[in-house]
């Protein structure tokens, strides 16, 4: 048979009279001869496979046998065997693994068997029909090798066991988590249609929470005109009126000098609040009223008490008071904060003799207690001591102020009643605040509470002399009038709370605007602020800046071809001499502004004359006044956002255009007063026509004929704005306001200002756009470019300097 032949180590094997598991081993080899060395799954089933096919041929041969074919001892062997074989494939799929199992083991045992030596596979088959040669081997021998073998293969099957899992591990590591993380979906839960949203609209309150008096003002237009003699006013007063050129009543004074002349004694006739555009004359619409009311005294006292934000406010407020008072024999004082303190307080203050004997016999009385010691008196005990005080027998020294009138900055009143001995307001008439908005704004040293505090003092028995103190030891209280308040504003406060610190009592707001605009400066929406008239006489101009490196040569060019300032007919050459010269005038004018402060603080009653020191530095200036002609001159008002800015901007132009070096004049924020007053007075002189300022000037500033106004940088508020371009435009008279816009301004300048998106402005006109082409040939650029050289060089030999100096 074909077949066995081509298998006869197979049948060799069964018959081969060795031991079960010589037989077992050689059935293995013959396994691993007809399948891979590794033992697999395949493997097993395949060697399951052939040797089922096995046992059939075997079982058939062995029924061939019984048939009397086979010899005993064969049949025997081949029953053992075929007994196993039997049980094989009646046995269920794990014990056939189990078997499978046992037989790869073997598997492998024989192939470690193989490693161990150079023995290959092909050779390890060939040997096998040697079956002789095997039985030869020692059988302890044989196990103890196939036990290393074991061991080795053992070994050997962990360690790739392991490499395979650290492997796996690894890859499992590397996987992309995505591909385990299964993507969700929102099933059911996508967003409901949802409808349109409803048009806004904008509900207007039916109520407002402004009080009455500031939710209905009384509203009078620009327009409306009066004589000063339909007013109520004295003759003598209409006299000064007259002689100042005052024809008739503006209409801000036309309204609220009525209000404020009815001033019965009997009752309050209520405080007013007074909103009215820049330049429409405000000052005498409370200076007049005022004046008016009071009357000299043998001995002043202060009745009259007018609150400002500046110096320069100070001094203008107190030129119109006197200008009014002149005939009057009223006294008026000013206070502001850079006099030392204790030479104001002479001018301020006298000192009375008073007959009080009660007071000079507690005095004499060598023990002082408790609160004796806080109206202790040092100077007054010592002069005492050294007998050198004039008194007169049981008399004692009263500190009384020794104005009718005082006009002050809010810092220096705070000083006055916290630090001057005698200091009081207990005989106040009258309170004005001008400029409310910006003093309720800032603290300045909480002036408001201080002043509201010593008004209450007003209430103390001792304000009513012995009748008080009389009065009141009946329980019977006495109040004191309250002062009658004037708050004013072009840009007036509508916060409530602002105003309720000041205590008004019985109110009226009085709102001076264009006839046509009643509606947007309704005063009844709730908002803190009101819209703010402009002059009706004002045109704006806008200049858009291409470059902002760029704003001193449009700056120039407005000055030579817009506003057409008149320069001085010098050559250039002298120019540059002057120029320097200039500048060290400023300097010197800058370092003597403390001497000259003492002179002011000497001569506060004569502040336009006060400047002797200055006149003869002036008079250099006025060598060249421009030459009258029947166009009034050009004037113009420059701002800058800071002092630095200011005096840069000064030098930059006297650099590059000489010929308007001695045109220039600078106000800017320092204590020395001196340099400013210099150059206002320069100004009203005519000795100079363009003024740099910051925002110091920006308040009030009453520039007589002041035709144009620029604000080189953009304000940073509306109401900054406004007051700025007021300074022009004043008084009925035509002005022009150009704002010089950059790039990074320009969109809070057109939405704020030109559009006017809050409605806060209310201007009679729209903006006019002015544009300015920059020759970067011109003379004027060239000039620019050199004299930013020579600044720098300038600013780095003032560094040097100041660093020797130091
Ligand atoms: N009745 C009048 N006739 C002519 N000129 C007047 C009259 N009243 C005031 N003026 C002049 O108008 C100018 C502006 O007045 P004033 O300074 O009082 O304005 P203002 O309303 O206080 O302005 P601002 O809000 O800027 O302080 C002054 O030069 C003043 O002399």
């Amino acid at each position: 048979m074909a077949g066995f032949k081509a298998a006869p180590d197979a049948t060799k094997m069964t018959s081969t009279p060795t031991s079960g598991k010589t037989q077992k081993r050689k059935r293995d080899v013959e396994a691993t001869t007809t399948s891979t060395p590794t033992p697999t799954k395949k493997f097993k089933k395949r060697e399951i496979q052939s040797v089922d096919e096995g046992s059939v041929k075997k079982r058939s041969k062995l029924k061939d046998r019984l048939q009397g074919e086979d010899s005993p001892a064969s049949t025997r062997k081949e029953s053992t065997v075929s007994a196993k074989r039997r049980k094989t494939p009646a046995t269920n799929s794990d014990d056939r693994e189990d078997k499978a199992g046992k037989k790869s083991k073997n598997g492998k045992r024989k192939s470690a068997e193989k490693n161990s030596g150079p023995i290959d596979e092909t050779a390890s088959v060939s040997s096998e029909p040697s079956s002789a040669d095997e039985a030869e081997v020692p059988a302890e021998e044989k196990s103890t090798k196939n036990k290393h073998a074991g061991l080795l293969s053992k070994f050997e099957r962990t360690k790739t066991a392991a490499a395979t899992k650290a492997k796996k591990a690894k890859v499992e590591i590397e996987k992309p988590e995505e591909e385990t993380a299964e993507p969700v979906f929102a099933k059911g839960l996508e967003p409901l249609p949802q409808p349109e949203n409803p048009e806004e609209l904008e509900a207007l309150p039916t109520y407002s929470s402004l009080p009455e008096w500031l939710a209905n003002p009384r509203r009078t237009s620009t327009k409306e005109r009066a004589k000063f003699s339909d007013l109520g006013i004295k003759s003598d007063l209409l006299h000064i009126l007259e002689e100042r050129g005052y024809k008739e009543a503006f209409a801000v004074q036309s309204a609220v000098i009525p209000l404020l002349l009815d001033n019965n004694n009997n009752y309050h006739p209520g405080d007013v609040c007074v909103s009215a555009a820049t330049g429409s004359g405000k000052t005498l619409s409370y200076v007049l009223p005022l004046v008016s009311s009071l009357k000299a005294l043998p001995a002043s006292r202060l009745r009259g008490l007018i609150v400002v934000p500046t110096r320069e406010l100070v001094r203008q407020a107190r030129e119109s008071c006197e200008l009014l008072a002149t005939r009057s024999g009223l006294r008026i004082g000013s206070a502001v904060g850079n006099v030392a303190i204790k030479d104001e307080q002479k001018l301020l203050m006298r000192v009375d003799q008073v007959y009080n004997p009660a007071t000079v016999a507690q005095r004499q009385n060598p023990g002082l207690q408790g609160g004796d010691w806080i109206d202790f008196d040092l100077e007054a005990c010592v002069n005492e001591a050294l007998g050198t005080n004039e008194y007169l027998p049981g008399h004692i020294q009263r500190f009384e102020p020794n104005v009718d009138i005082l006009i002050c900055t809010p810092g220096r009143l705070v000083d006055h009643i916290r630090y001057t001995k005698g200091f009081t307001l207990k005989y106040l008439d009258w309170l004005v605040i001008d400029e409310a908005d910006r003093l309720l704004n800032e603290s300045f040293q909480d002036w408001v509470d201080v002043v509201m505090g010593s008004l209450d003092s007003r209430q103390a028995p001792e304000t009513f002399g012995p009748c008080g103190k009389f009065l009141s030891d009946m329980k019977l209280s006495m109040a004191a009038k309250p002062p009658r308040k004037v708050i004013l504003s072009a840009t007036m406060t509508r916060d409530i709370s602002k105003l309720n610190s000041l205590r008004l009592a019985n109110p009226k707001m009085v709102v001076v605007g264009a006839e046509n605009t009643s509606e947007a400066t309704d005063l009844s929406a709730d908002r803190a602020d009101a819209s703010y008239d402009l002059p009706p006489t004002l045109h704006e101009y806008m200049v858009p800046v291409a470059e902002g490196a760029h704003k001193p040569i449009y700056l120039l060019h407005l000055l030579e071809s817009h506003i057409k300032i008149a320069a001085a007919s010098i050559t250039t050459d002298d120019a540059d001499s002057d120029t320097s010269e200039d500048s060290d005038d400023t300097s010197s004018d800058e370092d003597s502004s403390d001497s000259d402060s003492s002179d002011d603080s000497d001569s506060d009653s004569d502040s336009d004359t006060d400047s002797s020191s200055d006149s003869s530095s002036d008079s250099d200036e006025e060598a060249d006044p421009p030459a009258k002609s029947d166009t009034p001159r050009s004037t113009v008002l420059v701002f800058t956002k800071s002092s630095e800015s200011a005096s840069r901007l000064a030098r930059l132009i006297t650099l590059t255009k000489p010929s308007l070096a001695k045109q220039i004049g600078v106000i800017v924020k320092s204590n020395k007063s001196a340099a400013s007053r210099k150059t206002l007075s320069a100004y009203r002189r005519g000795g100079i026509s363009i003024i740099i300022a910051t925002d110091r000037a920006s308040r009030g500033l009453d520039l007589e004929s002041l035709t144009h106004v620029v604000n080189y940088d953009v304000p940073h508020s509306i109401t900054t704005y406004v007051h700025r371009v007021g300074r022009t435009a004043r008084a009925g008279r035509s002005g022009s306001a150009w704002t010089l816009v950059a790039h990074h301004e320009g969109r809070w300048f057109s939405t704020q200002i030109v559009n006017n998106l809050d409605g806060q402005i209310t201007r009679s006109s729209g903006i006019d756009r002015v544009n300015v082409k920059v020759d970067k040939n011109s003379t004027t650029f060239k000039g620019y470019g050199a004299a930013l050289e020579k600044l720098e060089k300038e600013v780095k030999m003032g560094g040097a300097t100041k660093s020797k100096s130091k």
